[in-house]
């Protein structure tokens, strides 16, 4: 049985679809990555399976069970946190554990635990208000963690940190990931990259593609030809709307010319350049890199 189970997942606002017939499953351990620019329905997946949102349609099963009694097994760092300042980060997580029914003397101990874990052990009895941004998300990723979830569900853990604090942030989680089951939101490819097992690449409400990453640049990696000749852009114009071609994008006297497939595409490529007597100065065939395969896809929807 799978730790969660999503099927046919649809949300509607009025007339507008914003997330349409989603399947997918996480096992657990698995880090999974719901990628997607924004807008895609990151925000909303979440939280229908926080039972936050009203599902307009669909299934949502944590260990085989509806998601409606088994929201106390989820961890939950929202893309906002609030906290209240006038707290410590001790306070904050004993209230917290208080209200999820902890034992005083297991909760005194987890809080401790989780403190040193996410290297906030020195500044525990510190007010919130002289947290810094990149402190905040640590002591959110503690809350989350402190009734000990079956799922750690993160929305953007990162996106609002600076360059430092991100990378402090996806350090800090690859620890967690060794003993948590977690899915997070991203619009950024490469923190999925970095992280996850698995990727559910989304856009418009509606999923793209889910796998590992192995399986997701076999299963949709196109070829490439990069050509470079002089004066390209009368022919790549007329190239776009050739059958074998998928896409052309041109950079100076460089074309990257998108193939359906390698040999029909060579040798189709190949030809027209000896008919036109092109003056090539470079001709390679090159694959697509995940963010080629992941900005295709996204701009294609
Ligand atoms: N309460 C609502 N009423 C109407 N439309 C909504 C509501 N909440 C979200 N939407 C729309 O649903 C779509 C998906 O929004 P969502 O917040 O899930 O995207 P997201 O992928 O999380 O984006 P971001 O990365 O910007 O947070 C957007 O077009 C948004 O405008």
């Amino acid at each position: 049985m799978h730790l969660l189970q999503v099927s046919q997942l649809q949300k509607r606002y009025g007339d507008h679809e914003v997330v349409q017939n989603i399947d997918f499953h996480i096992n657990q351990g698995e880090c999974v990555a719901l990628l997607g620019p924004n807008g895609a329905g990151k925000t909303t997946i979440i939280k229908m399976i926080l039972d936050i949102n009203k599902l307009t349609g669909g299934q949502i099963l944590l260990n085989g069970k509806r998601h409606h009694q088994m929201r106390k097994f989820i961890g939950y760092l929202p893309q906002h946190p609030t906290f209240y300042p006038w707290m410590t980060g001790k306070e904050l997580l004993a209230f917290l554990g208080g209200l999820s029914n902890i034992e005083k003397k297991t909760l005194e101990q987890r809080i401790n635990e989780l403190l040193e874990l996410v290297g906030l052990g020195q500044v525990g009895n510190q007010l919130i208000a002289t947290y810094s941004g990149g402190m905040k998300q640590r002591l959110g990723i503690a809350q989350a963690l402190i009734h000990q979830p079956k799922l750690l569900i993160m929305d953007e853990p990162v996106s609002a940190l600076d360059p430092l604090g991100r990378r402090d942030i996806l350090e800090l989680l690859k620890v967690i990931k060794l003993k948590s089951t977690i899915l997070f939101s991203t619009h950024i490819l490469h923190d999925a990259e970095e992280l996850c097992d698995k990727m559910l690449i989304i856009n418009k409400g509606r999923l793209l593609v889910n796998g590992s990453i192995n399986q997701i640049i076999e299963q949709t990696q196109k070829p490439i030809f990069i050509i470079q000749a002089p004066r390209l852009s009368d022919w790549t114009h007329k190239l776009v709307n050739e059958d074998i071609v998928e896409s052309i994008e041109l950079t100076g006297n460089a074309a990257k010319v998108r193939v359906k497939s390698i040999e029909q595409g060579r040798e189709w490529l190949l030809s027209n350049i000896l008919k036109l007597h092109l003056p090539i100065q470079k001709f390679e065939l090159v694959q697509e890199s995940l963010e080629e395969i992941f900005l295709r896809m996204v701009k294609s929807y």
